[in-house]
């Protein structure tokens, strides 16, 4: 293990999970989500060190090294685990940041367990970056640390990365410690979204939130477009839209293996004339009782022939604790359930849903496989999903249907896209994906790889971390700058 690291990255996960077997062993698998998608490449190129949550709690561990990369593990007990992790981060903020599509709880215990964890992890960054390092914090878990870390360490360079949407100001006035949110994010030199809606949402509550005074007097803060000035510092707020190694996956989706695989995945499935996939953590968010019902529909309405359409939905389970995680999984279950019972024939059900995580290259053959990737979030920061997609159909197959409630949305405009609240638009937008013109098709798939293929996770964070290293930009100068390009 080397001594203190020179880049730091800070996240509520490790990028590998402890998971324990039934004989009572250990090993490492990989943590969901598209955060360690994205970041788990870049740190890797880096040498860096990555502080978090090992996933389990009451964990004891020192350093260790995985694959290249230092971690430094953040202990949670198991009460934290409930009151951080699964209560405020996953009841509050994250219904609150996702348009409220579930009632955020608000809780003082819950609040005083995620001062108390993001000042660990302010603690356990501190002790891991070296004299000047460069750290970098990720996401709504975490955004007391900017501060805390700048109090216990003003050598060091902050930057902070929301991988959710940033609500508006109507929704976030809602959050008892709105104040102490918005000045926890204020601690970093340069704060990211993935959009520009997102930053302005944050410039907007900086000036109206952070300027006032408060029981320790004023903080001194002016903001204008794409800076706020906190005292003697400038906060500089910016728009990076996050990616994905696309090279990567389009030399895998281009292997013999994995096109055999996918050959075989439309034969297991009964050669259907058109096979469509979802691929998601399960997640209210994801609207994927949106993407049934318009299936549902559809065939009750004999639009879609339930002998040659075929579903396959791959769901990784995910904070399965939280009461609202719960009852969707039950709902989407019936739902399921509903239309492989009125439609479906001994053998061969029109939706095939495996709840577990797939291994990558199984993956990238079902995304070689369908002919129409089903991405319906009701609300989501950008959905890795949709572009993993793209960068695997080289062959310029395929459709992708897309929620405009995606960050995805604002690059992949050729995508079929569809407003998810609108269920009869959602259905047309299945079917011209269905019914496409096997040109037209390939105009749209070659237009949306020309964007996933340029605009990589390298590009991504090259963009932030260099933002990051310059010393002053001006106003407005990193809003939506990464769109334009
Ligand atoms: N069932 C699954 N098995 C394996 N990987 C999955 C599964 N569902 C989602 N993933 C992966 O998890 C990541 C999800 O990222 P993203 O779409 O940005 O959403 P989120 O981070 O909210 O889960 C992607 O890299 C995707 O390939
Ligand atoms: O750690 P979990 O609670 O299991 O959740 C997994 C991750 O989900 C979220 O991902 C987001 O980041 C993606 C990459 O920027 C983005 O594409 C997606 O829209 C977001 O939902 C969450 O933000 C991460 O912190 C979690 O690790």
């Amino acid at each position: 293990m080397g001594s203190a690291s020179e880049f730091v990255v800070v996240a509520n996960r490790l990028p590998v999970d402890l998971e324990t077997l039934p004989d009572g062993s250990t090993r490492w698998k990989r943590s969901p989500g598209g955060l360690v998608t994205a970041l788990e490449p870049i740190l890797r190129g880096k040498k860096g060190a990555w502080v978090g949550w090992p996933g389990v709690p009451d964990t004891d561990l020192g350093p260790i090294v995985e694959d290249g990369i230092e971690l430094y593990p953040v202990r949670l007990s198991a009460q934290e685990v409930a009151d951080y992790y699964e209560g405020f981060s996953n009841a509050t903020l994250w219904p609150l940041y996702h348009d409220v599509i579930v009632k955020p709880v608000y809780d003082r215990s819950w609040w005083n367990a995620y001062v108390e964890v993001n000042r660990r992890f302010a603690e356990a960054t501190s002790a891991a970056a070296a004299h000047g390092a460069t750290v970098w914090i990720q996401d709504y878990q975490l955004q007391l640390v900017p501060k805390m870390l700048r109090m216990l360490r003003p050598d060091l360079t902050i930057g902070f990365f929301l991988h959710i949407p940033f609500p508006p100001v109507e929704l976030f006035m809602q959050m008892p410690w709105r104040r102490e949110i918005v000045e926890g994010l204020l601690g970093a030199d340069l704060i990211g979204f993935h959009l520009p809606g997102g930053a302005q949402n944050f410039l907007y509550l900086a000036r109206r939130l952070a300027g006032q005074p408060t029981s320790r007097g004023n903080v001194g803060v002016r903001s204008k477009l794409g800076v706020v000035q906190v005292g003697f510092r400038n906060v500089r707020v910016g728009a990076f839209p996050i990616s994905i190694d696309s090279g990567q996956l389009d030399e895998l989706s281009r292997k013999k293996s994995i096109r055999d695989r996918a050959k075989q995945i439309r034969k297991e499935l009964g050669n259907p004339e058109k096979v469509m996939l979802g691929v998601d953590r399960l997640d209210y968010t994801k609207g994927i009782d949106v993407r049934l019902n318009a299936i549902r529909e559809l065939l009750e309405e004999g639009r879609m022939d339930p002998a040659q359409n075929i579903m396959v939905q791959l769901a990784t389970p995910s904070r399965e604790r939280v009461e609202s995680y719960i009852q969707m999984r039950g709902d989407i279950e019936q739902q399921v359930g509903r239309i492989n019972g009125e439609f479906g024939q001994v053998g061969r059900p029109v939706v095939h849903y495996l709840h577990r995580p797939i291994p990558r290259e199984e993956l990238i053959a079902f995304f070689v496989a369908a002919d129409v990737m089903l991405v319906t979030p009701l609300r989501d920061g950008m959905n890795l999903v949709a572009k993993e997609y793209v960068a695997c159909r080289s062959d310029l197959g395929g459709a992708l249907l897309l929620s405009e409630f995606t960050g995805a949305a604002a690059e992949l405009r050729q995508a079929y896209q569809a407003n998810p609240h609108d269920l009869d638009g959602v259905k047309d937008e299945m079917v011209a994906a269905l019914t496409q013109d096997r040109e037209a098709g390939r105009r749209r798939m070659r237009a949306m790889r020309r964007q996933v293929l340029a605009h990589d996770v390298d590009r991504w964070a090259k963009s932030f971390l260099n933002a990051l290293a310059r010393d002053s930009v001006a106003g407005g100068a990193l809003l939506g700058d990464e769109l334009k390009a």
